[in-house]
């Protein structure tokens, strides 16, 4: 008999995907939903997490409600979208301290604040555990919008920010090690909403998503969803912090693995046209990093003067 541990989440969604027949702008299989209205798009976007199975050790009440709003932003942000604000459904058993709640809901209220968005409604209920389910909303021009389809052989590759360092954040905590920096990118992430506004009306940027199940993955998804491009990454371009760099010595981890497989964060990977890049470095400050480029006929890493493939897997709810 298939159990879903033996299935995994991405063959589950997969089959949901496929048994959609969208009538909206987007349906199922981007960051988020869009909805045509005139000549902007709503998009849409709902992210689930339960405390037991889903928030890293050492995740304080008010994390988990930053986290629960910022992963949701998060693929507001992926589609170059400004965020409108966030519906939030909570699951919470009786004996819970009030404190807790409000800890929570400081949260998502703060992230919220952050990037300039509102708790816009949700709903509370008696239920196993603590669950958090946030939807969120975001406007953006339907021609501007960013989605994970379009890339063209010869553009560049970026990320936002550096990659890796959730994951080491996640082996510090394990190790108890003091890592600040890569715990706070663990623990609340912050929505790179800016950047995704910047990359969208730039009119340079081809394909975008956020890195959330790695980049490996992230990467084999624009590639898929673009048909017949691929990528060519160089591995000494991929901005990995030196206290990342430092959790994964000391814990003894694979760096490869932490960098390319492990997801758990919330930098943008985007593909755009060589023309844009002086443009692109320019509006986005510090936050952009050239990875790769388009080209070849597989998607692969290049390290120490050779081709690594990049497998089409990251992290995978039920299997992980
Ligand atoms: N239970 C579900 N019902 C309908 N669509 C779903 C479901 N789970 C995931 N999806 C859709 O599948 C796509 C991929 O989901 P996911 O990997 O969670 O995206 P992301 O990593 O951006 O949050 C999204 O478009 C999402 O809306
Ligand atoms: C046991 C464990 N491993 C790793 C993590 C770190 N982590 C949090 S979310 C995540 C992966 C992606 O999260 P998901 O909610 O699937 O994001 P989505 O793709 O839906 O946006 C990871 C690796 C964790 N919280 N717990
Ligand atoms: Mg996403």
């Amino acid at each position: 008999m298939a159990t879903l541990g033996t299935v995994g989440e991405k063959a589950l969604v997969n089959e949901i995907v496929k048994n959609s027949h969208s009538r909206v702008a987007l349906g199922p299989g981007d960051d988020a939903a869009a909805i045509k209205i005139g000549d902007k798009c709503i998009v849409v976007s709902s992210d689930i997490m339960s405390k037991k199975t889903h928030a890293s050790e050492g995740m304080s009440y008010y994390d988990i409600g930053w986290f629960a709003a910022a992963v949701n932003y998060s693929d507001v942000a992926a589609m170059g979208a400004a965020p409108i604000g966030i519906l939030v459904s909570l699951f919470m058993e009786r004996d819970l301290e009030v404190s807790c709640f409000r800890e929570m809901m400081r949260g998502v209220r703060e992230c919220s604040d952050a990037i300039g968005a509102e708790i816009l409604g949700g709903d509370t209920k008696e239920g196993a555990g603590i669950v958090i389910s946030g939807t969120a909303l975001g406007i953006v021009d339907e021609k501007k919008m960013l989605k994970r389809g379009g890339a063209k052989p010869g553009d560049l590759i970026g990320v936002t920010g550096p990659i890796g360092t959730a994951a080491a954040g996640f082996f510090a905590v394990q190790s108890n090690i003091d890592a600040p920096g890569i715990k706070k990118s663990l623990f609340t992430p912050f929505p790179r909403t800016k950047e995704g506004c910047v990359l969208s009306d730039s009119g340079y940027v081809t394909a975008c998503m956020d890195v959330t199940d790695g980049l490996a993955y992230s990467i084999n998804e624009i590639s898929r969803h673009s048909g017949n491009v691929y990528f060519e990454i160089d591995w000494e371009k991929i901005p990995i912090t030196e206290e990342t760099k430092d959790v994964i010595r000391r814990t003894n981890s694979d760096e490869l693995e932490t960098v390319l497989y492990f997801g758990g964060e919330y930098e943008l990977v985007f593909t755009f046209d060589p023309l844009g890049e002086e443009y692109l470095r320019k509006a986005l400050g510090g936050n952009f990093y050239i990875i790769g480029e388009a080209k070849g006929n597989d998607n692969v890493m290049m390290k120490s003067g050779k081709p690594v493939k990049l497998e089409y897997r990251g992290w995978e709810h039920f299997k992980s």
